[in-house]
Order: C-alpha cells, then structure tokens, then sequence
C-alpha cells in the first residue's frame, strides 16, 4: 500500500493502474512529444470533437454521433484516443463531457455491437468498453459530465466515471442503469461505480429494478450532483471546473486514487480484466 501511495503521488490514478500491470500509460508526467501545438489544442473527428483552451487548461469533449451517440466499437476508440490525448497534454487539467445532440447524451452501448458479431468482434467491443471506463474513472484530469439528454446504461457508466455529474434539468431526460429491464445483467464494475455513486442500498434497488430516473429523481438519490436549465449546462460546468482546478492536481488525484482502490473491485488487474472480458463475450455472442 505503500508504494501504492507513493506512486499514486507521482502518477496519479491513471499511473497507480499502470503500476498494477494493466495498460494505462499516461500519468502526466509523461508527455509525448509527437503531438504539433495544433494537434494538441484542437482535434476534429466525426463522432467527438474536443475543444481545449489553453488559458482555462479545460477541455470539452462534444459527443456528436448521431442518433443517439450510442458506444459502437469505433466510437469508444475515438472517446479513448481523445481522452488519451489530454491525458498526455500537460497543459489540460480538467475535461468536460457533453453531448452535441437534442435530448440525448448517450444511448449507452450500441445494441448492434451486441448482436450477430463473432467471438472476436466482441471481445474487442468488451475490451473498448472497459478501456473508456478504466482511462475515464482513472483519469488525472478533474472530469465533469455536462448531461444534456437522456442517459441509460452505457450513457450513465460513463457519466458517473467521471468526478461531478450536472444534469438539465428536465423530467423527460432519465438516467440510470437500466440493463435488466432489458434481460442483461450490468458487469460488477457498473455496479462499484454506482455503489461509489449512490450508496449501497440505492445502488442495489437501482440495478435489480433496473431504475431509470427522471433528472428530479437522479438528484435524489445523488445520482447526479446538480440540476440547471438547459441552456446552462456548459456555463455551469465550467464554473464548476474552476473549483475543482482550484485544488492542487495531486491533491486531488492522491485523494481520488485512495477513496478508488478501497472502494473498486479488481477490473485494473490483467487477470480480472481479461476474465471479465471473456465472460461478456461469451454472453454476447449467445444473446
Ligand atoms: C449475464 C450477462 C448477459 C449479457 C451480457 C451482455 C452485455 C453486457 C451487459 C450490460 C452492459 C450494457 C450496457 C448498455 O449500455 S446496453 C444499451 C442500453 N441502452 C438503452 O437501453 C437505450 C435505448 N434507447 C433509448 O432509450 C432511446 O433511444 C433514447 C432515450 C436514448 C433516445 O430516445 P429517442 O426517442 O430520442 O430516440 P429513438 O427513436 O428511441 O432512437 C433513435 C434511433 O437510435 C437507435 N438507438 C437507440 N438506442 C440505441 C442503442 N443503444 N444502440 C444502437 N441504436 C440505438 C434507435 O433504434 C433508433 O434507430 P432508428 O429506428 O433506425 O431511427
């Protein structure tokens, strides 16, 4: 454990998982000098566009995947090479997620990924799942969900991997993980973040039942930490960024890493990550 915290000091959480031998490599102090100025400040792709001002040190990442920014295979690819990115970016400290779309934030995964595709496919599919949740949850920048639409399951791992969730606030647009309304069963990580989330009773209530909640309720149960009209969403966010970046980065990180590794199961150890992988394939290709 000691050592733990050591390196939780000089890489952050992302450093600590890499040092539990899994794949993250992207502690700060690590900056890759292959990225131009351009590459760095302002990248443009189809399904995510991230804008970074450099006075600020804040980035907002813009889902912009339309329907519904449902998590298909190539869009976790491009979320994870942005993310990746920043990561690497000395000059970003805080990350902003949103959506570009009407009434919708994410969809969650994309049902198409889970339907008629090879053992392969889906263990591919599955190891992107997990490496957006690993690089976000594990991310050493201070990470805000700016929720403007509707988010089940996939949509809502993603928004409570990250520190501070605001949501519009409008009772149409829900939130939760909702997977065994639909037969399936939400992976034990789901299940740490939500616990992590809400508690353990609500987070239990929420993932048999399969709740979604309205806005008004998420807030209730402390599933997101804050309601605003529509158009404030982003205002708000970055409001709230400058508080978190007011707090020294290690502090935060060192605070941050500790409450995760007492709190997590083991999903950042080769040996669980792969298991967890192989169990999910194997349920996907016979659904
Ligand atoms: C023991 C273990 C067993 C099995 C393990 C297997 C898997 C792993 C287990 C759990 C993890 C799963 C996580 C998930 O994220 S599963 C996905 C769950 N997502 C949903 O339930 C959301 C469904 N969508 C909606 O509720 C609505 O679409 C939404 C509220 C987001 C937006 O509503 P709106 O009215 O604005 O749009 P729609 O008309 O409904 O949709 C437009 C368009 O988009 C398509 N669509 C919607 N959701 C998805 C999706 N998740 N993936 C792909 N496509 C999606 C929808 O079909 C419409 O298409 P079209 O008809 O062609 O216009």
């Amino acid at each position: 454990m000691a050592n733990v915290l050591r390196n939780s000091a000089k890489f952050g959480f992302s450093g600590v998982l890499s040092q539990l031998s899994i794949h993250s490599r992207h502690g700060r102090e690590c900056v890759s000098p292959c990225f131009s100025l351009q590459q760095r400040n302002n990248s443009t792709s189809p399904k995510i566009k991230v804008d970074l001002d450099s006075s600020t040190g804040v980035a907002v990442l813009r889902m912009q995947s339309p329907p519904v920014n449902s998590l298909s295979l190539d869009f976790l690819t491009e979320f994870c090479i942005n993310l990746e990115k920043l990561e690497m970016d000395r000059s970003c400290r805080g990350l902003i997620i949103t959506s570009t779309l009407s009434k919708v934030f994410s969809a969650g995964l994309d049902i198409m990924e889970m339907y008629g595709k090879s053992p392969e496919r889906c263990g591919e599919f599955w190891k992107a799942v997990q490496e957006m949740w690993l690089k976000l949850y594990g991310s050493n920048m201070a990470t805000i969900a700016a929720i403007n639409g509707s988010s089940p399951a996939g949509g809502c791992l993603m928004s409570i991997g990250c520190d501070y969730r605001i949501m519009v606030d409008n009772p149409r647009y829900s939130i939760g993980l909702n997977e065994t309304q639909l037969g399936i069963v939400a992976p034990f990580w789901f299940k740490d973040t939500l616990v992590n989330t809400v508690g353990n009773r609500a987070a239990e209530l929420s993932l048999e039942l399969g709740l979604l909640y309205s806005a008004p309720d998420a807030l209730k149960i402390g599933l997101v930490d804050q309601l605003v009209p529509e158009d404030q969403v982003l205002s708000t966010a970055q409001d709230t960024m400058s508080k978190w970046l007011a707090i020294p980065d290690h502090a935060r990180q060192i605070d941050q890493c500790v409450y995760i590794i007492y709190n997590t199961s083991p999903l950042p150890l080769d040996h669980a990550r792969q298991m967890d992988q192989c169990v999910i394939s194997v349920c996907i290709y016979y659904i």
